[in-house]
């Protein structure tokens, strides 16, 4: 069984908040993240709502900045926040450059070299990561859901529809929805994933959403002041796929706010609260 690391632990809204590292299989190297543990966890096994992170991330900027803790200890919701990449692969110039390599593994899974002996984001956050967490901690396997923030938020709405049956919900601050018309996605797709359309449409939430929708209603924040929303975030797009086969979404522009956590701290709660109701932790 695999050995996991606590690197730090924090008291936290009553619950624990803990850093871990391991030996991921998947990723062939140390991998880390973060689990907040709510306070009814001590007493019975709890739903679990991942959260995946935006380029450059590691797994403690949600913890530190988004607020979450505070919700999921209320409702009783544990939270796991991976970290963005696999680090220290040894792959040359995998630092280099902030949107590919490390801090940018995109959610896929490689097929490229150098990328794809280490680089398999994808299969380690459906498959490996919810192993380890609903092995070594107290959670309901079968309440799970899905967020994220940018890269993220993309990787998320990929992740739910993809894999409809292991998410309940899925919610996204500010996602990069159209990866492969983004100069973000196409700068990664293509040395992660060659020039293979079709692995690259099946990583794409709005060639997606059209091919497979999703089975409960997706809620979108994105701020109309966010630096990226133009060039990179391009929400029209999926806001038009979504429309062209009747996919309920709540897609929320916020006035003013920019692409940072001072915005998804404000909308935090709103995320939460989606979550829970499919999670039954709520009516
Ligand atoms: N480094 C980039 C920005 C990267 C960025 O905005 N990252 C977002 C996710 S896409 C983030 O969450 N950064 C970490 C943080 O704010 O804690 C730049 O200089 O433009």
């Amino acid at each position: 069984m695999t050995n996991i690391n606590l690197v730090s632990e924090y008291k936290c809204f009553d619950g624990k908040l803990g850093f871990y590292s391991y030996f991921s299989t998947t990723s062939n190297g140390e991998m880390r993240f973060a689990v907040y543990q709510p306070p009814q966890a001590t007493q019975k096994p709890v739903p679990v709502l991942y959260f995946l992170s935006g380029l450059t991330c590691r797994e403690d900027n949600f913890m530190i900045k988004a607020g979450a803790q505070k919700w999921a200890s209320k409702y009783g919701l544990m939270l796991v926040a991976p970290d963005t990449s696999p680090r220290n692969t040894g792959i040359a110039g995998k630092n280099d450059q902030w949107d590919i390599g490390t801090g940018a593994g995109f959610y896929v899974d490689a097929t490229e070299e150098p990328w794809r002996s280490h680089f398999q984001m994808y299969s380690y956050i459906i498959q490996e990561l919810p192993t380890v967490i609903n092995t070594k901690f107290p959670t309901e396997p079968n309440q799970t859901s899905i967020f994220g923030h940018s890269m993220g938020g993309y990787g998320g709405l990929m992740c739910a529809m993809r894999n409809p049956q292991l998410y309940k919900s899925v919610s996204a601050f500010a996602p990069i929805v159209a990866p492969i018309e983004c100069s973000w996605g196409q700068k990664a797709f293509s040395p992660y994933l060659g020039n293979n359309q079709k692995t690259s449409h099946e990583y794409d939430a709005s060639q997606l959403v059209q091919k497979v929708g999703y089975h409960s209603s997706i809620l979108i924040d994105q701020g109309t002041s966010d630096q990226f929303l133009t060039g990179q975030l391009l929400p029209n797009v999926f806001e038009q796929a979504c429309g062209k086969i009747k996919q309920p979404l709540n897609f929320r522009y916020q006035a003013g706010y920019d692409h940072s956590y001072y915005f998804i701290c404000t909308f935090i709660a709103d995320h939460i609260h989606h979550h829970v109701k499919y999670l039954g932790l709520i009516d």
